[in-house]
């Protein structure tokens, strides 16, 4: 037996090292002469200690402390005793309630090594600043979670009310299922990117799957990865099968991916899709996946089997009504079972609009959103026009009617040759119907007139025609025009360019709409030129007559499908030249003019108005707006950064006002995720990021940013720390231990308790007496008058004090425990009143809206039900503890 100032070392007893924590509880073996041996049986390694300067620190447990036995069991300490120097515990297990005493030396050798109190105990601590980053990381967690954008903050675009409309009402239902049919080019991707950006923030979603046309595959990885910093895998057939004899099912092998639509083709892999659990599904262009066909029964299949469901249209009447009725059935099988009573309800929707458009004219807002919930299809489809938006450049036609000494080819094609040169170093986009055309095009230029074109059509690999894109865009090069063909270019983004050449026209005016939107798309900052070249009495010649009698040219034509639908029969023998009667083709013009005039007038009373005044509320909008300008903090996000960088070993330099260039250093404490070896240009501003595209955004919803915050809230990184401060007004010697618990729900992912319960800090002040003073003494009031202690000083101050601290920190609970019943009933408070609210919305609206899904209401009432169970049972812990010592100068 052998003693030191504090203890008396005696084989069987417990100790920590205070220098190698990380070996978990040792078991002192031996005491000889002046020698200790003890072993660490976690890691099964010895070690030896001269007695004077042993780095160990006495472990024990104090009544009411939960101990492991090394069986693995669990007990609560109810006394301690002492035998010869060996503590025993006297106790009661939390398996069998069975009532046991024993020896320390049965404790079981692993032991919360990240604990603070165990730190503390082992006189481990980190610096004053670390511990205050810690606490900073906490609250902004805690902001964070709460704030009703978080996921809406981060996107690199710009903030469009009427996408963060659409994306904050969808991302928040429970399941949802919803037809994204904004008008071409007003930013469908970003508001499902927006969508799905909450959702995995927020966990209602975990696993995606997004289909895409294969041709727009490259540009939806690059969009999610720019706009979002998401990295979605492609799994095209070359990847399944890769990893075929990986995985029974390949999509097993990542949570976010991006499927090609011809991999539906495949049998096995359209089983394996439909099987891989994904709970959010994203179909973009909907419309090329037409009704009637094997690809659309797998979709089907699909839809029935994963919960949230997004499809993407601008043009969802493309293929007539029916078309578009079965895609509102994949997204509600319940609710439309009859397209005839699809049609009459449709049609009953049109007195609604009257009422609903004077409402929105004097801005009585609630009574125009109990009108609009009357709207059925309103719930599930969301179109917004650019009428309705607003701020768009306008459209000119340039009609080129030609001479015809050669044949119809080649005077477009040398009229081509001039335009280009009167317009040079002009940028020119050309559309033609097939990819044959298309090549042709390429051909004769090149040989006949010496000029280089970019070529894009569905004949060249994606990777090919990615390349072909991004060469043409860039503004060295050379090339003046881009040929694309229909089918290869749908869904593209050629706003750069302001000249758009219609080298021949298509049939459907919802194709001409797709292929105008291509440059009229949001980003485009010019009127957009549409040069149409025509022989007379071609087809093209009759077919941009009729175009212009619904001013298809002009403005984005909402009637185009429906006029297509009545007159189609009509139009066909003057397009295939095959018709007697010139002035039949006189009457069809004005037959078509006059419905057209018709039909927008409908329209404009109508369901489409409807529809948009349903899409974008923008009161609602702008309480979306405002709660992010005042959740992005973009000062106080840089602050915590650049802390949290300077204290993990990553260097930043300032490159201008705005921007600075972050790069790992060999001291780096952690991997962050997503930063290269050699660095990475960042910026806190979402101007500077949306002109600077190669600069990564930093949000509250970034990666790195969110790592950072869980690295700091979680792990034991400034847990614990001893301080000084300098009050003349205290005694000197007196000292406090601050401690701070952390206030958790346990509750599965998707029922998102954070909104109402984020991760909560309570903080217990006491005094060396062990007197709380929580309430008088603020926290900030408090850090400020704190300074650093060296290391030497503070491992004294905790050797001399640990055992009164490991008391004092026991008796903390009690307080904690009554805070955390304050912001737990407060919580229960909110939680009732907002569901609540939500629950007697919801059910006013299934009385007068039919597409209000019974499912919805029961997921509802049950998430209120979870919530309040698992608010009854918060998880309170102890999360990092400040010992100040006063010491005055
Ligand atoms: N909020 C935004 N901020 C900046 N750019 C945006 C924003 N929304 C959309 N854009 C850009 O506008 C263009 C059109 O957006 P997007 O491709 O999402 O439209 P879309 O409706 O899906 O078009 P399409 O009907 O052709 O598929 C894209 O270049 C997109 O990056």
């Amino acid at each position: 037996m052998s003693k030191d100032s504090e203890h008396t070392y005696v084989a069987g007893q417990r100790w920590l090292s205070e220098t190698e924590l990380e070996q978990g509880l040792g078991l002192l073996t031996q005491v000889e002469g002046r020698m200790l041996t003890v072993l660490f049986p976690a890691t099964e390694e010895l070690r030896h200690y001269a007695i004077q300067q042993a780095p160990l620190a006495r472990y024990r447990l104090l009544p009411d402390d939960r101990g492991q036995h090394a069986d693995g069991w669990f007990f609560r300490v109810t006394e301690v005793e002492t035998k010869a120097g060996v503590l025993h515990y006297h106790g009661v297990r939390e398996d069998t309630d069975e009532k046991v005493t024993l020896p320390e030396t049965q404790l079981a050798a692993q032991v919360a090594t990240q604990h603070p109190l165990t730190r503390i105990l082992a006189g481990k601590t980190d610096r004053l600043d670390m511990y205050r980053l810690r606490q900073q990381a906490q609250q902004h967690l805690q902001h964070w979670q709460q704030s009703s954008v978080a996921g809406l903050l981060g996107a690199r675009a710009q903030l469009l009310p009427h996408q963060l409309y659409i994306a904050h009402t969808v991302a928040d239902r429970f399941q949802p299922r919803v037809l994204l049919a904004d008008e071409v080019g007003l930013g469908k991707t970003i508001e499902a990117g927006l969508i799905l950006q909450r959702r995995l923030l927020s966990g209602r979603s975990q696993r995606v799957v997004v289909i895409v046309p294969d041709s727009l595959c490259h540009q939806w990885l690059v969009e999610l990865k720019r706009r979002f910093a998401l990295a979605f895998s492609l799994f095209d057939e070359e990847r399944c099968e890769q990893t075929l004899h990986e995985y029974d099912n390949v999509f097993s092998a990542e949570q976010l991916v991006v499927v090609p639509q011809s991999l539906l083709q495949s049998a096995t892999w359209q089983a394996q899709l439909a099987a891989a659990d994904f709970d959010l599904l994203i179909v973009d262009e909907a419309h090329r996946i037409a009704p009637q066909t094997s690809h659309f029964a797998q979709l089907q299949q699909l839809c029935g089997a994963i919960p949230a469901v997004l499809l993407l249209t601008a043009t969802p009447e493309q293929a007539g009504l029916e078309g578009h009725f079965a895609r509102l059935q994949l997204l509600d099988p319940d609710r439309f079972h009859s397209f005839d009573d699809f049609v009459a309800e449709q049609e009953s929707y049109q007195q609604l609009s009257p009422l609903a458009e004077v409402l929105a004219r004097v801005g009585a807002d609630k009574l125009l959103d109990r009108v609009l919930d009357h709207y059925g299809t309103g719930r599930l489809m969301f179109r917004n026009s650019r009428a309705h938006v607003g701020g768009f450049p306008e459209r000119q036609c340039q009609p080129a009617p030609l001479e015809t000494d050669n044949d119809e080819f080649t005077s477009k094609a040398n009229w081509l040759h001039n335009l280009l040169r009167q317009h040079k170093p002009e940028k020119f986009i050309l559309i033609c119907r097939s990819a044959l055309t298309v090549q042709e095009l390429y051909d004769y230029l090149r040989v006949q007139h010496g000029v280089h074109a970019a070529v894009f059509h569905e004949g060249m690999s994606l990777l090919e025609r990615d390349r072909a894109a991004e060469f043409f865009a860039s503004p060295e090069d050379g090339c003046p025009v881009l040929l694309c063909s229909e089918i290869g270019s749908e869904g593209r983004n050629f706003q750069f360019a302001h000249h758009l050449v219609l080298f021949d026209l298509p049939e459907h005016p919802d194709l001409l709409e797709q292929r105008i939107g291509r440059l009229d798309r949001l980003g485009q900052n010019q009127d957009v030129q549409i040069h149409v070249p025509y022989v007379a009495d071609s087809r093209d010649a009759y077919l941009f007559q009729w175009y212009q009698q619904m001013q298809a040219f002009a403005a984005p034509n909402a009637v185009g499908a429906m006029l297509y639908n009545e007159f189609s029969e009509q139009l066909q023998p003057y397009l295939s030249g095959d018709y007697h009667d010139e002035l039949g083709f006189e009457e069809l013009l004005e037959a078509t003019a006059e419905r057209a005039g018709q039909l927008r007038e409908q329209i404009r009373q109508g369901r489409d108005r409807l529809q948009e005044l349903n899409a974008y509320r923008p009161h609602q909008a702008q309480a979306i707006l405002d709660a992010i300008t005042s959740d992005e903090r973009p000062q106080q996000l840089r602050d915590f950064m650049h802390n949290f960088w300077a204290r993990f070993g990553l260097d930043y330099d300032e490159l201008n006002a705005d921007s600075g260039w972050l790069r790992p250093t060999e001291h780096m404490r952690v991997q962050l995720p997503g930063l290269p070896d050699e660095g990475l240009t960042v910026t806190f501003s979402r101007d500077y990021a949306l002109a600077n595209e190669q600069v990564e955004f930093l949000s509250w919803d970034h990666p790195q940013v969110q790592h950072a915050l869980e690295l700091l809230s979680t792990d034991s990184f400034g847990s614990t720390c001893v301080a000084l401060i300098q009050n003349r007004a205290l005694p000197a010697g007196s000292w406090f231990v601050e401690l701070t618990f952390s206030s958790q729900l346990t509750a599965p992912a998707h029922l998102v308790a954070q909104e109402f319960y984020p991760q909560q800090a309570i903080r217990v002040l006491l005094d060396s007496q062990g007197r709380d003073l929580t309430s008088r003494v603020q926290a900030n009031a408090f850090d400020k008058q704190l300074q650093f202690i060296d290391k030497k000083q503070s491992r004294a101050l905790l050797q001399q004090l640990r055992q009164t601290i490991q008391q004092h920190i026991q008796s903390a609970w009690q307080p904690a425990e009554t805070q955390q019943q304050a912001l737990i009933a407060q919580a229960a408070e909110r939680l009732e009143q907002r569901m609540a609210a939500a629950q007697q919305r919801l059910q006013q609206l299934q009385q007068r809206n039919p597409a209000v899904r019974q499912s919805e209401v029961d997921a509802l009432n049950s998430r209120q039900q979870q919530l309040t169970a698992a608010l009854r049972q918060p998880m309170l812990q102890l999360d990092s503890v400040r010992i100040v010592v006063n010491s005055p100068a």
